[in-house]
């Protein structure tokens, strides 16, 4: 949703972005999983003369965050940092146009969450736990790139929570005012919506991860990722997140 695109602002071009972008997230999963969980990465403290605390991952992720600030990243309403407290101003001037959401979106962040279930939950399930491979640089450049997807593709509940507040103003106003986060919940799930993205998902991580040969007498072999965990990734987590932040958009939007 770029600056100037108010005018665009529909539930169909919304969905079309997050279709566009589970190319994104399961291109970078397919990158990912070529490193094993690598846990030291995540784990290790630097040396103390490093005057560096925490792991080298949040080092890594942290510097990468704060070099993008630089360059105008969170200037965008579609990204939202990890580390808040830890970023530059930007060297590039903010554009002047209509904000598409309510300010009140600059306050939903669950990029803690998002973080705490890639780490714990999520690495686990996807990769192997094969012996720390020392590709550290490498392994957190590939985190970095899918983590940033991820909370794109969640945090873009925003504005499909703007849209449909738009749409069905009068529905949504006075669960808003009563604070009901459950009617908010019930009112914006469309399941049949969320059965498509499952079964979609999956067979783009099929397609995808194919192997690509020149022979087409080979019988069809196991693919890079499983579409079964794409498809789970996107039951358990990616769409419930969405959720909750358009709910949690949704009970500012009247602020
Ligand atoms: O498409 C919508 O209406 C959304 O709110 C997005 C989304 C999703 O995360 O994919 C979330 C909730 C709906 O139940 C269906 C799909």
């Amino acid at each position: 949703m770029a600056c100037g695109d108010d005018g665009k602002l529909s539930l169909d071009s919304i969905r079309d972005s997050l279709i566009r972008q589970e190319d994104t997230i399961i291109f970078n999963l397919i990158e990912r999983i070529k490193f094993p969980i690598n846990p030291s990465l995540y784990k290790q403290q630097l040396p103390s003369s490093s005057n560096i605390s925490g792991s080298l991952f949040q080092y890594l992720f942290q510097e990468t965050e704060s070099l993008q600030s630089k360059v105008g990243r969170y200037l965008s309403p579609e990204e939202n940092p990890f580390f808040p407290d830890n970023l530059s101003d930007s060297i590039i001037p903010l554009t002047k146009c209509t904000p598409v959401l309510h300010p009140a979106a600059a306050s939903v962040n669950v990029n803690e969450k998002i973080l705490d279930i890639y780490i714990n939950q999520m690495l686990p399930l996807f990769c192997t736990e094969a012996d720390d491979d020392a590709n550290f640089a490498t392994t957190a450049a590939c985190d970095i790139q899918l983590l940033q997807a991820l909370s794109r593709r969640i945090h873009y509940g925003k504005f499909v929570a703007e849209v449909k507040f738009r749409d069905s103003t009068d529905e949504y106003k006075p669960f808003i005012l009563a604070q009901d986060k459950d009617a908010l919940m019930k009112l914006l799930t469309f399941e049949a919506v969320e059965e498509m993205v499952k079964k979609r998902v999956a067979k783009k991580a099929k397609v995808f991860g194919q192997e690509v040969t020149l022979n087409d007498s080979i019988e069809e072999v196991k693919g890079k990722i499983d579409p079964l965990l794409v498809s789970r990734l996107y039951d358990e987590w990616v769409m419930p997140l969405t959720k909750f932040v358009e709910v949690e958009y949704l009970l500012r939007r009247l602020d």
